[in-house]
């Protein structure tokens, strides 16, 4: 397969430009009467006394949105009136004027944000007050980001600015990428403003010197905090550090529900200990796209009884963006699923071959780092880009930044990009293999159709994990318009070639991090042991591997495995090299 160029026949209204104001797309109905998600709602008041002024609609003609007021339009006017929306839709910032500080708008000016988005929009009209309690569920990619940050801000700026040296704003999200992530965002709101007012931000995130980030912190104004939860609560472990969050305002929880799942609930836990209590009056936010039931159980330890519930999602609906077909694609067996990503990969590409900008998610870190060399062996004339937890920072970082700037090209990546994070331009994620859960699904699905753009999304699996569609019946999973199973023969050779390719180093990682990560789902597979050795070993075959990779029996104990027939134990090259490494599974629950 070779980049072609035109003839692309199909007509699918995908191509991901940008046109007219990112938000173009009519604003989702809030759920409830009043956007509440149920729980203990706010008392009604709204942050600004009366809701900002919608912006003026110029010398267009006044156009009902397709889905409001129950407005019901015949398809092509519904269309046009999305498309009329796109340049008078939504409430200018503007409007904020007086009420958000002017160097802040100036900011978000510069940075290109006219309009808010719809939960920019429900947050400044919905929040009782700047520093209200709130748990706030919108879309992926609706600028939730800002969303959180232009009030925290705003509260500061409002007089109550904490004491020099103090942080006043914490952020705690999954990953170092999206710590990088929002920072910037951050630094991108208070660039404007003047020099005695300037807001510095801060980050915390493993891999990087410890030694060097706490100096400048110690020595720095390090106002607003952004820290993923495994360092921060080692520096708060230092009494220095903890003097320094003594006059908090606010502490954010982005990615809420994965902050208070069992992986990062209990680092967010001791970082609540090592911080001022809850009762010292800071404000609780919590964000998130997708917000389960459970979670709404546990917030209280970040929110005050009483807070503010504000979602732009309808209850009835799923989170995904609704502008993004998804589709599944089920194969037979693992070998089977290597040949039909190529096959898709081809297909999708030939459909739409310009800024072909794609994200494949794998299941485990060093599953990607096999799925990276094989896609790089087999499809040579892309541009291919690698990111998981196995990486250096350097190159994590690195990475991030190219692919963030790169017109097309393909990333193989973990779940450590699978949430909140913004690579412009992305039309197409495919996730191959299980995901960890229907809400990990949703973010990935998430990293396409972002800011109002376009985008697909396709689930590849092999037969034992289709129980996956079948266990998530509200998520809007087609079957893949083209048949893929029956033409994949010549993608096979394609596939062997590029597999002899790939170092047996790789792929005995990638083996251990599979048994690792399917063990944890064994119930789900229907399988036992036994059953998910040979799957394991099916794997291996598909990589390649002459024989499956040889196990460590100090391994096999850590997984459960001792006396599964079908184990090679010894010490495998893996093991003699780099000491024992556990297999990645769920039981970790970091992002892999
Ligand atoms: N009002 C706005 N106007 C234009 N662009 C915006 C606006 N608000 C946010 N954006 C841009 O939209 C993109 C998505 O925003 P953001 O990353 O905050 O989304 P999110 O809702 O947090 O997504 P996720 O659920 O994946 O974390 C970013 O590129 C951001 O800069």
């Amino acid at each position: 397969m070779a980049p072609r160029t035109g003839n692309n026949n199909e007509t699918r209204g995908r191509g991901g430009k940008r046109r007219g104001h990112p938000y173009r797309h009519s604003r989702p109905k809030p759920s409830g009467v009043d956007g509440t998600l149920g729980g203990s709602g706010g008392d009604g008041k709204a942050l600004f006394s009366t809701r900002p002024a919608r912006a003026p609609r110029s010398a267009a003609p006044e156009v009902p949105r397709a889905h409001e007021g129950g407005v019901s339009l015949p398809a092509d006017t519904a269309v046009l009136a999305d498309e009329s929306v796109a340049h008078e839709g939504g409430v200018p910032f503007s409007s904020l004027k007086g009420k958000l500080n002017d160097d802040l708008l100036q900011g978000l000016e510069n940075m290109g944000f006219k309009y808010m988005s719809p939960v920019q929009e429900e947050v400044f009209s919905k929040l009782p007050s700047l520093s209200s309690d709130c748990l706030v569920q919108a879309k992926t990619g609706t600028g939730k980001t800002a969303a959180f940050l232009l009030p925290a801000i705003q509260n500061l700026l409002e007089g109550n600015r904490p004491a020099r040296g103090q942080v006043g704003i914490l952020v705690i999200c999954p990953t170092r990428e999206l710590a990088q992530q929002i920072a910037k965002e951050c630094d991108g709101i208070t660039a404007c403003l003047p020099r005695h007012q300037k807001i510095e931000c801060h980050t915390a995130f493993g891999g990087t010197a410890k030694a060097s980030a706490l100096n400048k912190f110690l020595n720095g104004n390090p106002t607003v905090m952004v820290a993923t939860p495994g360092r921060l609560d080692d520096i708060l472990g230092e009494e220095e550090v903890r003097e320094r969050f003594k006059d908090l305002k606010t502490v954010v929880l982005d990615e809420a529900d994965q902050m208070l799942d069992q992986g990062f609930a209990p680092a967010v836990r001791k970082i609540l200990r090592s911080i001022p209590p809850k009762r010292s009056g800071w404000q609780g936010m919590c964000f998130s796209a997708t917000l389960p039931k459970e979670v709404k159980e546990v917030v209280n330890i970040v929110l005050s009884p009483g807070y503010t519930s504000l979602s732009t999602i309808d209850p009835n609906e799923t989170p995904t963006v609704d502008r993004v077909p998804q589709f599944s694609v089920i194969v037979p067996d693992i070998k089977q699923s290597f040949a039909a990503l190529l096959a898709l990969i081809d297909k999708e590409y030939t459909a739409a071959p310009d800024d072909f900008k794609v994200i494949v998610f794998g299941t485990t870190a060093r599953g990607v780092a096999f799925l990276h060399d094989l896609i790089k062996a087999a499809l040579p004339q892309f541009r291919v880009f690698e990111l998981h937890s196995r990486m250096s920072q350097g190159p994590r970082t690195r990475t991030t930044e190219e692919f963030k700037a790169a017109k097309a090209g393909i990333l193989l990546a973990s779940d450590v990009v699978g949430r909140g994070m913004d690579f412009p331009n992305v039309g197409l994620v495919v996730q191959l293999g299980l995901p960890s859960s229907g809400e990990q699904y949703v973010h990935r699905v998430g990293r396409t159709a972002r800011a109002g753009r376009d985008g697909r999304a396709v689930i590849l699996l092999f037969e034992d994990e289709a129980f996956f569609v079948k266990t998530n019946p509200k998520l809007p999973i087609k079957p893949y318009p083209q048949e893929l199973a029956a033409s994949l023969e010549p993608y096979y050779m394609q596939i062997d070639r590029a597999c002899a390719e790939v170092d047996e180093d790789t792929k005995a990682k990638a083996y251990q991090a599979f048994l690792g990560y399917y063990k944890t789902y064994m119930k789900k597979l229907r399988m036992n042991a036994d059953g998910i050795v040979a799957l394991a070993n099916e794997y291996a075959k598909a990589m390649g591997c002459p024989e499956s990779p040889m196990i460590s029996k100090k391994v096999v104990g850590k997984m459960g495995l001792k006396g599964v027939k079908g184990l090679r134990i010894g010490e495998g090259e893996v093991e003699q090299r780099r000491g024992v490494i556990i297999g990645e599974g769920r039981g970790f629950f970091q992002p892999r």
